[in-house]
């Protein structure tokens, strides 16, 4: 369905054509802007429009998903378990169109899995337990268990007249050191290198003068819940990269949009707060050509499976809901996984300036000698891995092609639905029933003493579980915790197959995977999961081990004893939330001991949240061209004054000359008279 869009914009938009380039695959070479550094305004896009061209592509969604590796396991229920979002969705990286859903074609549908092998090794603590402090002081840096929503920068919220002054942070304010990272040792050249390049842009004229600053507004739609980022930069650099920063992200009350299947009208009214305060945010005068997105993932990719017709009615009362505000709305679309897990990786490296990067020739460019790092995402509803494998992806579904600012990169990419926490952990609930196969079910990864109850109906209202034909949907089930950690991760692992077969290396499920290399940044619930039991401050894999070993071991007084400020929810699924992390890390994405430390816990770089949002807007505004901007672009002052200084001697030359020529001249003439 498409979302309301004045004519104007839809104009815009139509520039956008779907691009036929190499290998066929929706990839272009596109042309870069010509923005000129200095000229501000000049030959640049105008803002809230989208660029010409459409810089990477994907495998077409025709092309067949391979088949698991593994011979189906028959699973009662209706229908099969969608557990792999291939990237055979075509990822278009350009406009997006308003309303329009997201190729279905990639959103492969599950195949059943085979019983994994027996003898298949749980997790073992490999030291003896560390004591966990959950409530522990936040690491340098101050991280948190924190919300979603943070003011980055509560100076600039304030809307002004003027938005020239006062509305973009000096570049000085934006040299945030991104101080998380600091006890990484691998990322901290790259950050000091970050944190330098933007002491180096503090030398130059205050950026906002002129126009002031620019804003993006980007919804992400998620299973669980909604936020809104809103993001600023100058606008005299707005082909320029590394200097977009996140002025606030605010949380939309209620669950995610999905869940309002059966009152789509709630899904927009539910956004309106997050607007408001956008537009206290951007100024008046700047509302109009604010280009404005919501992107949904996971929760909406579900609920078009189950019910195309109201994941359409959802999107078109959000895109109502947005379209009423004065905005430069640019529609309300369903993400494919492989979409999600590609701008989460242009996010990651945007930050950390591994895509390009600002010399001390005062030009931008792309960084030699400098690695990308790989994105670990895991959602609620779904999971993605993301990364450069340095060799060639063997399967076309997962394969990924970008070029930014004159580098290609050739990626893996591959989205697991229903594989986010929520739906993990509701799968794990629904087979421990289905072994049951009572009224009573006993949960070995909730701690020993906690007790609830849930119907039927409650358990199975997702696609990523199926009910067992016999159940009633009104039964009410009691769950007890047995708090027995063996037991739990080896529940855990059944949640997968990790049989690769003859076909070579692989993820899980049968899904091809080259092994995994270099850094990587794990954000949302690979973060969230883990700093709940502060374990994202670079702690061994021993360590790690040990302390989950430890917290799955505990009873429910104690657990609320260790965590006297979390939430019951939080409390009780501690345990399986974070051996479902690290189940799905080690013996699903393949990490071992050694690449380990290579998986940096991440929720904010510079004060921006990582995630797929900034890559999005990124791409959509075409703020990382293809191709580097002419290279006039960035002169030297010093050459520009030396030019001027060369001028002014040679037009001295010139005239010293001429006046000479003269002279002889007029003396030659006299000799003839
Ligand atoms: N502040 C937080 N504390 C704990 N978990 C969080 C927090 N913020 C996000 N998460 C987790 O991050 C994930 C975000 O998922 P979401 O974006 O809603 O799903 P999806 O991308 O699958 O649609 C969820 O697993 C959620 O529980």
């Amino acid at each position: 369905m498409q979302a309301d869009v004045p004519a104007d914009r839809a104009g815009a938009q139509a520039e956008a054509q779907p691009v036929k380039g190499r290998e066929q695959a929706g990839y272009k070479e596109g042309t870069s802007r010509g923005t000129v550094r200095g000229q501000p305004g000049r030959g640049r896009q105008q803002p809230g429009r989208p660029g010409p061209a459409v810089r990477c592509g994907m495998r077409s969604p025709e092309l067949p998903v391979p088949p698991p590796a593994a011979a189906p396991r028959a699973r009662p229920g209706r229908g099969r378990t969608r557990t792999s979002e291939s990237g055979s969705a075509s990822l278009s990286l350009r406009p997006a169109l308003p309303g329009q859903a997201g190729p279905r074609a990639g959103e492969e549908r599950a195949e059943p899995r085979s019983p994994p092998p027996e003898g298949r090794r749980g997790l073992r603590a490999q030291t003896s337990p560390a004591p966990i402090d959950g409530t522990a002081p936040a690491r340098a840096g101050g991280l948190g268990l924190g919300g979603r929503a943070g003011t980055a920068d509560g100076s600039c919220l304030r809307p002004g007249p003027d938005p020239g002054k006062g509305c973009c942070p000096s570049y000085q304010d934006q040299n945030l050191p991104p101080t998380q990272l600091a006890s990484f040792p691998i990322i901290r050249p790259a950050l000091q290198d970050l944190a330098s390049s933007r002491w180096h842009w503090a030398d130059q004229p205050p950026p906002n003068h002129g126009r002031g600053c620019l804003y993006g507004l980007v919804f992400d739609a998620g299973s669980t819940h909604t936020s809104l980022y809103i993001y600023r930069w100058p606008a005299d650099k707005e082909n320029d990269t590394g200097i977009v920063s996140q002025v606030e992200a605010c949380s939309v009350a209620g669950p995610g949009i999905s869940s309002y299947a059966d009152d789509p009208a709630g899904a927009g009214a539910g956004l309106k707060p997050c607007l408001d305060r956008a537009m206290k945010i951007v100024p008046a005068e700047q509302q109009r050509e604010t280009p404005t997105y919501l992107g949904a993932t996971a929760g909406m990719r579900l609920l078009r499976e189950e019910n195309s017709t109201k994941a359409e009615q959802v999107l078109a009362e959000v895109s109502k809901a947005i379209g009423a505000y004065p905005v430069d709305f640019r529609g309300a679309r369903i993400l494919t996984g492989s979409e999600e897990g590609s701008f989460g990786w242009i996010t990651v490296n945007y930050l950390l300036e591994t895509l390009v990067k600002f010399s001390f020739a005062e030009k931008w460019a792309h960084p030699q000698d400098t690695e990308v790092l790989g994105a670990l995402d895991l959602g609620g509803a779904s999971t993605q891995i993301t990364f450069q494998p340095g060799v060639p992806v063997e399967d076309r579904n997962t394969s990924v092609f970008f070029r930014l600012y004159g580098t290609d990169y050739s990626l893996y990419s591959h989205s697991y639905l229903c594989y986010g926490q929520s739906q993990a952990l509701k799968m794990l609930l629904a087979a421990l029933h289905q072994a049951s196969s009572r009224a009573q079910i006993s949960h070995p990864c909730y701690p020993k003493g906690y007790k609830e109850t849930i119907t039927v109906a409650e358990l199975y209202n997702s696609p990523c579980v199926r009910a067992p034909s016999s159940a009633r949907p009104g039964l009410v089930l009691t769950v007890t915790g047995t708090g027995d950690t063996d037991t739990c991760h080896a529940a855990v692992q059944r949640l997968f197959d990790f049989s690769c077969g003859a076909q070579g290396p692989c993820g899980f499920n049968g899904v091809y995977q080259p092994p995994v290399r270099g850094h990587f940044f794990a954000f949302s619930g690979f973060y969230h999961s883990l700093h709940f039991l502060n374990l994202t401050g670079g702690q061994s894999l021993s360590l790690v081990n040990a302390t989950i070993r430890k917290i799955c071991n505990s009873s429910w007084k104690q657990v609320q004893e260790l965590f006297p400020t979390a939430s019951r929810t939080q409390i009780r699924d501690a345990c399986t939330a974070s051996s479902y992390t690290l189940t799905l890390l080690l013996q699903g994405y393949k990490f071992n001991v050694t690449t380990w430390p290579n998986i940096h816990f991440i929720r904010q770089v510079a004060n921006t949240d990582v995630g797929w949002t900034l890559g999005y807007m990124l791409n959509l505004t075409n703020m990382i061209p293809s191709e580097p901007p002419p290279a006039v672009v960035g002169l030297l002052r010093s050459i520009w004054i030396a030019a001027t200084v060369l001028l002014a001697i040679m037009l001295l030359l010139s005239s010293c000359l001429l006046t000479a020529t003269c002279c002889q001249r007029d003396s030659s003439g006299y000799e003839q008279l």
